[in-house]
């Protein structure tokens, strides 16, 4: 499968789930729908100031749709970000390890609630912290191009992860989720940090795509799994936040260009418009196309398979069934 030593949890986690486990969805998607405002640079971050409780309200409903692995609130919740809200040094670490408190008191609970009610199909989900790209932290759409101009430099995009890398995982989650990362040089960044700071825990990077066939700077995949191919300290690879339409094709290049696990977990299909902050509606995906598609992409070797922006409970729900009807 392509596990590296440190793994054996996740790799747990895939075999109980029948070879291949269940992520959740659209995590800002749901606080929206629940009402939470985030039109803000800050975008879903903004809730672990104003509204925590709907982040645990939201993490629980993933996990009763089946998601295996919850992924935190973490993914544009950087030290810089909130700096420039007025908040302090100290006040950003404890909003970050926050992110992660939440998410394990949500798999906690529903575990305990759950694990000894007879016939239950539910594993004890692992949590994923959120380390969302730069161009995440920059609000301007950028984690979709790959465009950080020539100021950006290698040793830039560690400095901006290094320190909100070092609390998250001090915080004590089961994986590092690196999302959303547009281009090669910050693959680079991220897979030098976790060897610099000799990273314990299961990690993958996943990358976003915008013509379904190269990361969205236009390298091809092949060039920025380079450098991360040789890492021991990646443990996974995959898309997230691509159109569902592109998974199959890139699935098959994945398959040829890694022998890590592979992660997909596509957004709907809306294509987010940086500009106006929004996403405008395109060739989607309905939940019942996610139930057709996600045994197929696990017969074509992806090993943790789950949803990103504007996919809901429910087409976690539906991959969920689908995978544990085929397994
Ligand atoms: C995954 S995108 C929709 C997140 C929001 C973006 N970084 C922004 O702040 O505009
Ligand atoms: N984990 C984030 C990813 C955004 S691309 C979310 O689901 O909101
Ligand atoms: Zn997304």
């Amino acid at each position: 499968m392509g596990f590296g030593k440190g793994m054996s949890l996740l790799e747990d986690l895939i075999e109980k789930a029948g070879g291949c486990a269940v992520m959740d969805g659209g995590f800002a998607t749901q606080l929206e729908s629940h009402g939470a405002s985030i039109n803000d640079p800050l975008w879903s971050a903004l809730c672990l100031i104003k509204d925590p409780h709907l982040i645990k309200r939201v993490h629980l409903e993933y996990l009763e749709a089946g998601a295996d692995i919850l992924v935190t609130s973490s993914y544009q919740a950087t030290i810089p970000g909130f700096l420039s809200r007025g908040l302090s040094f100290e006040e950003a670490e404890t909003l970050l390890k926050k992110s992660i408190k939440l998410a394990v008191e949500a798999r906690d609970k529903f575990w305990d609630g759950t694990r000894n009610v007879p016939g239950n199909r539910y594993n004890r989900a692992l949590v994923a912290a959120s380390i969302g790209s730069y161009g995440a932290y920059l609000a301007d759409g950028s984690e979709y191009s790959g465009c950080y101009g020539p100021d950006v430099s290698l040793d830039m995009l560690k400095d901006f992860h290094r320190r909100r890398l070092r609390v998250l995982v001090e915080a004590g989650p089961d994986l590092l989720a690196f999302e959303t990362i547009p281009n090669k040089l910050e693959a680079q960044a991220c897979v030098e940090l976790l060897e610099e700071e000799n990273i314990q825990i299961p990690s993958w990077i996943c990358f976003s795509s915008v013509d379904g066939e190269n990361a969205p700077s236009g390298e091809s995949f092949k060039e920025c799994f380079d450098v991360l191919n040789k890492s021991t300290k990646v443990n996974a690879i995959g898309i997230n936040c691509a159109p569902p339409h592109f998974i199959e094709s890139l699935l098959c290049k994945f398959k040829e260009l890694t022998t890590k696990a592979i992660v997909v977990y596509p957004n709907s299909g809306d294509i987010w418009d940086g500009r106006a902050k929004k996403w405008k509606p395109s060739k989607c995906f309905s939940d019942d196309t996610f139930e057709v598609v996600a045994p197929r992409w696990r017969d074509l070797g992806a090993k943790v398979i789950g949803g990103c922006c504007r996919t809901t409970p429910s087409t976690i729900r539906a991959i969920s069934k689908a995978l544990k009807e085929t397994s």
